[in-house]
């Protein structure tokens, strides 16, 4: 029996939770006890074999600031994908809603991107690309965790206008240079929107860049334009986000360091 396939059986299905271009959410209860989360992938938005052999590697991925996927119904369709329930959702609704009691505690805004540092680098570390990292695919439990979610899925997009960095549906606002012009993901290019992740945090959930359409988001950040400093930010939190910015790949920094300059910066201000 395969570890990380799932009995149907054992699931019973709760209310939704939210619907995305791959299928709908749903709140569930695993072997009658345990709090999960159901994504129901919608026919033909997945390469769903090439998913299901991928599932095997993330089941092993195991780290307290990445949402734990427990295993896949893979035997009927539309396939389920199940993992671990987060009470809060996602970051970006969490940071948009609580913007007031937000504002007033940096403290909490550096903790929940040094939480989630600590997730990417253990993905650094074990050599897997996230490829599509932003609050949206990031979620909040209990007691202010935060942890990264979606991870390596984009890879098995059949949709073609996610996919490719033309596409309208392509997340332009959190690719660097080399992934614009040549599609070449990295560790680095996560790097890359990790720094506009941490955006996102310090604004409270603002849309990067404003209302300013792709095309021109494209042609300023391949002239060197960054988002400007988020209002409530310390000056030594924005240093770190600018080095995320860097040009090139190779000068920006690891998330192994980027977590070790956090913490360092953490100590200093808090
Ligand atoms: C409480 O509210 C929520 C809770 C969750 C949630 C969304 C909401 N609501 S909302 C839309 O943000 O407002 C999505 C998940 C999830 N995993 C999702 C997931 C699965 C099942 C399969 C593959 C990839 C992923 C990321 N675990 N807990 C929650």
């Amino acid at each position: 029996h395969d570890k990380w396939e799932i009995d149907p059986q054992e699931l019973m299905l709760l209310e939704e939770l939210g619907s995305g271009q791959f299928g709908v959410v749903r709140r569930g209860k695993w072997r009658g006890s345990i709090d999960v989360a159901v994504k129901m992938m919608k026919e033909g938005t997945m390469s769903e074999d090439d998913f299901i052999e991928e599932a095997k590697v993330m089941t092993k991925l195991q780290h307290t600031n990445l949402v734990q996927l427990y295993g896949v119904c893979s035997k009927n369709r539309p396939i389920f994908i199940v993992t671990e329930y987060m009470r809060h959702g996602s970051l970006l609704n969490y940071l948009r809603r609580h913007e007031q009691s937000l504002t007033s505690n940096q403290g909490l805004l550096l903790d929940m991107c040094i939480q989630i540092c600590k997730g990417m680098a253990y993905l650094e570390r074990h050599n897997y690309i996230h490829r599509d990292l932003a609050a949206r695919n990031c979620l909040v439990g209990s007691e202010n965790i935060v942890k990264v979610a979606d991870f390596g899925l984009a890879r098995y997009v059949l949709d073609d206008q996610y996919t490719s960095s033309g596409g309208s549906k392509f997340p332009i606002k959190w690719a660097p240079p080399e992934v614009l012009n040549y599609t070449r993901f990295s560790s680095k290019s996560d790097v890359w929107a990790y720094g506009v992740l941490m955006w996102e945090v310090f604004t409270c959930g603002k849309m990067p860049y404003g209302r300013l359409k792709n095309t021109e988001v494209v042609e300023k950040v391949q002239k060197g334009l960054i988002l400007e400093k988020p209002k409530m930010c310390y000056k030594e939190v924005y240093d770190v986000m600018r080095k995320c910015w860097s040009q090139l790949p190779e000068t920006r920094p690891s998330f192994r360091v980027l977590k070790e300059q956090l913490v360092t910066v953490a100590q200093r201000l808090l």
